[in-house]
């Protein structure tokens, strides 16, 4: 880990002028593929990145939590007076599991990545606004008001919409494999091992041709105005990207918001959802576990009295909002420490599901399901990267995965996975 505290002073010098425009995303006609991206349309947040001014990244899985610490702290200094709106400014995430033996394909995005980029664009009311970051030094200043200049000057002002008719994927997932392993979860909880545990698995595509990631970001949001849309690409190009419907926390100064979201169904069947004694378990487990891992943290916490149905495009959730108080001293590391993973994507009893998941899921979940967002001073936002995938070239390896309980069925457990699947492959592009 780079060390970054209050005590050594400022590290990077950064200025911001407003930016004609109202699409971050169409910067990439002149600063090419963002290295990293982040989009709410129902909040109308918007923001992308390119380059990288400074690195931080977790080695350990000790140092995870001082590493997120550390990204609170105020270690820029501002030429011009700072957005309140800035997102950020420090970008990406962790690994779901930070002892897991890493597969070779997340090599390149680490236990955890966060980058502060050079070029900062983000929708700022109707318009645009830019932020230019340079490490401190001689020198510095002039870099920075000269990029900006250059930004404003060549930002295309059109919004990029994706071209091309939708193509045929080559698609590969082991339905025998998972409906085995959904067995023995149920198994597991028959033998009173485990109450709930989420299950996982990988679909392998490939496109035609390379991906091209800003149109599959295009798509993303387009498709899934409710959800936040992500990239963080790392050094070699291998982008993780994704666009879920799941809020970790969100956490300004004291005050967090957070939900449980689990419980699906398809398109339409909110009611039976509603009614669905199964979904509700699975609901209710989450909801309880949130509320208990926020006590020590919490001055005090509240929740939706009952869960309301959050509908997306190709599957609708159970969702519970909950809100709460931080105690003294609360940042936004120890909030991630202590709901990470919930039993949305893990399970319960925590630690019987996760060594559950280890020792049977056979996938390295990389960040899927793990938190990504932004990190600033007093403010973050971290979402469970849920219904993603790591794209490169014409290679996509998506993830999905669906929570078991005692009376889950196998294959009707794959067709949720297969539901939760579709936004990313039509986002690639698949017809
Ligand atoms: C684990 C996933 O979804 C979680 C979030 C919402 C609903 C879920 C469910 O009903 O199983 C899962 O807990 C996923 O999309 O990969």
């Amino acid at each position: 880990m780079t060390p970054l505290s209050p005590a050594e002073g400022p590290r990077w010098v950064a200025g911001m002028m407003p930016l004609p425009g109202v699409d971050p995303l169409a910067g990439a006609g002149s600063l090419g593929v963002p290295s990293v991206y982040w989009e709410r349309p129902v909040a109308r947040e918007a923001v992308a990145g390119w380059g990288e001014a400074g690195v931080l990244e977790a080695h350990a899985p000790g140092e995870l939590a001082a590493v997120l610490g550390a990204l609170g702290h105020d270690s820029v200094r501002w030429l011009d007076a700072v957005s309140p709106q800035l997102p950020g400014p420090w970008f990406g995430g962790m690994r779901f599991s930070p002892t897991q033996p890493v597969d070779g394909e997340w090599r390149s995005h680490g236990l955890a990545r966060w980058t502060l980029p050079e070029v900062l664009v983000w929708r700022e009311g109707s318009a645009l606004a830019v932020a230019v970051f340079a490490p401190e030094g001689p020198g510095a200043e002039d870099v920075v008001r000269s990029r900006l200049e250059r930004v404003r000057a060549s930002f295309p002002q059109s919004y990029r919409h994706p071209v091309g008719a939708p193509v045929a994927l080559r698609t590969a997932s082991s339905r025998p494999d998972f409906e085995a392993l959904v067995d023995r979860a149920v198994e597991a909880i028959g033998a009173g091992q485990l109450h709930k545990v989420v299950l996982a698995r990988a679909l392998e595509a490939e496109g035609p041709e390379p991906f091209d990631v800003v149109d599959v970001l295009a798509r993303l949001r387009e498709q899934n105005p409710r959800c936040a849309t992500f990239l963080f690409r790392a050094p070699d190009g291998t982008g993780f990207l994704g666009a879920t419907p799941e809020t970790l926390c969100r956490v300004d100064g004291r005050r967090l918001e957070t939900e449980a979201l689990a419980g699906s169904a398809a398109p339409g069947g909110a009611d039976a959802l509603d009614a669905s004694d199964k979904d509700r378990r699975e609901h209710e487990a989450v909801v309880r576990y949130i509320l208990q891992a926020l006590t020590p943290v919490a001055a005090s916490v509240s929740a939706d009295a009952q869960p309301s149905v959050l509908a997306l495009k190709n599957v609708v959730h159970l969702r519970t909002g909950i809100r709460a108080e931080l105690a003294d001293g609360v940042d936004t590391a120890k909030v991630v420490t202590a709901l990470h993973p919930t039993p949305a994507v893990g399970g319960t009893p925590r630690e019987r599901a996760l060594s559950f998941l280890v020792e049977h899921e056979s996938l390295d979940r990389g960040w899927y399901a793990g938190p990504v967002g932004w990190v600033g001073p007093g403010r973050a936002h971290l979402v469970v990267a849920l219904r993603s995938a790591l794209v490169r070239g014409a290679k996509a390896r998506l993830f999905v995965g669906a929570g078991i309980v005692a009376g889950s069925s196998a294959e009707s457990e794959w067709r949720e996975t297969e539901m939760k699947s579709l936004a990313m492959l039509r986002a690639l592009g698949g017809r």
